[in-house]
């Protein structure tokens, strides 16, 4: 059974936290390993005349969902429901509370949020479905609601919600992140900083395809002046912002911009039977003689991480290693598949030396060397020759390390 949270989170405006907390699930989006977990979130505020619920949560927890909501209001009594993303895994439930509802409840979202409703859950949903602006205020309960388009944090459809007098941002998928903190909020720095790395995954993996509109959006918000004045980020996955809500939005900012940790050098390699690993090992000594701090991944037979995890470790590294055996006169199928995500979803301008090992006729290096030059990456160099490293092939990885470092630095 998944923990279901009913907080309080504000008395005036009358507002509550419904958070889900989804220990069930293994693959995010059917892809992305969150051993982890996460959670969904929704919010409902009471004001006079009027109840408005905040998203909603994914389909497999609707019973939850219902019987956490029914204990702080009874559905018929809501009047609107603000639908900030259309993914299923916010608004899976929603045709169950419109049910309970009996329809009663005007939604609020983007003309796009319409059509994907529709196609989602039928024509019935969208019935009463008001489609605003961008920049569009709505005077609700007596407060107004200020709605902003924010496409592609994650998807088209995309809007947050920012209630004017009391200063509140509603986020939905923009400042959330995996994970089931143990606490509802940024109140904790220790919890805080286990956090972190898994809203980095969370943003290079969900919404990295698009993480130029991650710096573009937050700069809009920003010179509509809503970061700086937030009292609360309340977002639709993990962590509530109140304490220093900027913090979760410059976090955003950062992975978007690919911001470095000094010395970080993220190595992904496979190796079958020991031979890109041996070029491997020459590698890491010579990064260490230069005081970098080599982050590592590898694909053996007997380990294969997650490519989740490793695209997390893109964003603040310095630079990238990349090792790869020719395998059927390809990349070897684990490195063509992590090379995949990475330019897909974590395609920095950051330097990449490429290592590659073959039996007969060397590819793997080359065909890297080929995407790397069509990416942001930068191409320092390819050191790649047949089954055991010699001294001089040694010293040509050793050399190329050294570039790397001078391109770093
Ligand atoms: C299934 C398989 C397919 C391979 N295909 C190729 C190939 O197409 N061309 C080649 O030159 N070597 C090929 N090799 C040889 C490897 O690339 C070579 O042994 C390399 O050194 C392996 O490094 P590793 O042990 O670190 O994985 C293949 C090896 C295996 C096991």
């Amino acid at each position: 059974m998944p923990k279901v949270w009913t907080e309080r989170i504000l008395d005036d405006p009358e507002l509550y936290l419904i958070r889900i907390d989804d220990d069930r699930i293994k693959y995010f989006e059917a892809t992305w390993d969150i051993p982890e977990g996460i959670t969904y979130n929704a919010y409902l505020m009471k004001l006079k005349d009027t109840v408005v619920l905040f998203d909603i949560t994914k389909k497999e927890y609707t019973e939850e969902f219902m019987e956490a909501l029914k204990g702080i209001v009874d559905p018929k009594e809501i009047t609107h429901i603000i639908i900030h993303h259309t993914e299923p895994d916010h608004s899976g439930a929603l045709p169950a509370v419109l049910e309970a509802n009996g329809y009663r409840a005007q939604l609020i979202g983007t003309s796009f949020a319409k059509r994907f409703l529709e196609g989602f859950y039928g024509e019935k949903v969208v019935e009463n479905f008001y489609a605003i602006k961008d920049g569009e205020d709505m005077n609700i309960g007596g407060k107004t609601f200020r709605f902003i388009t924010v496409p592609w944090l994650h998807w088209p459809d995309t809007m947050i919600t920012y209630v004017v007098e009391d200063k509140l941002i509603f986020s939905c998928d923009a400042g959330g992140g995996y994970s089931i903190p143990p606490v509802i909020d940024d109140s904790d720095e220790k919890v805080i900083e286990e956090y972190l790395p898994h809203v980095t995954k969370y943003i290079v993996t969900v919404i990295g395809h698009y993480h130029k509109y991650i710096v573009q959006n937050i700069k809009k918000l920003k010179e509509l002046g809503i970061v700086q004045e937030a009292r609360m980020i309340l977002p639709g996955h993990g962590l509530i912002w109140r304490k220093n809500p900027m913090r979760i939005f410059e976090h955003y900012e950062a992975v978007g911009a690919g911001k470095v940790k000094k010395g970080k050098v993220l190595i992904i390699y496979d190796s079958m039977y020991g031979f890109v690993e041996r070029r491997m090992e020459i590698v890491l000594d010579e990064l260490r003689k230069h005081g970098l701090n080599p982050v590592v991944y590898k694909f053996t037979d007997k380990e294969a991480p997650a490519v989740s995890d490793i695209l997390g470790n893109v964003p603040d590294s310095e630079a990238l290693i990349i090792g790869a055996s020719t395998y059927e006169a390809e990349i070897h199928p684990r490195i063509r598949y992590a090379l995949y995500e990475i330019l897909d979803k974590a395609n920095y301008e950051k330097p990449v030396l490429i290592v590659g090992a073959f039996g007969w006729a060397g590819v793997a290096g080359k065909k890297i060397e080929t995407l790397i030059t069509r990416s942001k990456f930068d191409h320092v160099d390819t050191v790649e020759s047949r089954g055991w490293p010699t001294p001089e092939e040694e010293e040509r990885l050793r050399k190329g390390v050294r570039k790397l470092v001078r391109w770093i630095s």
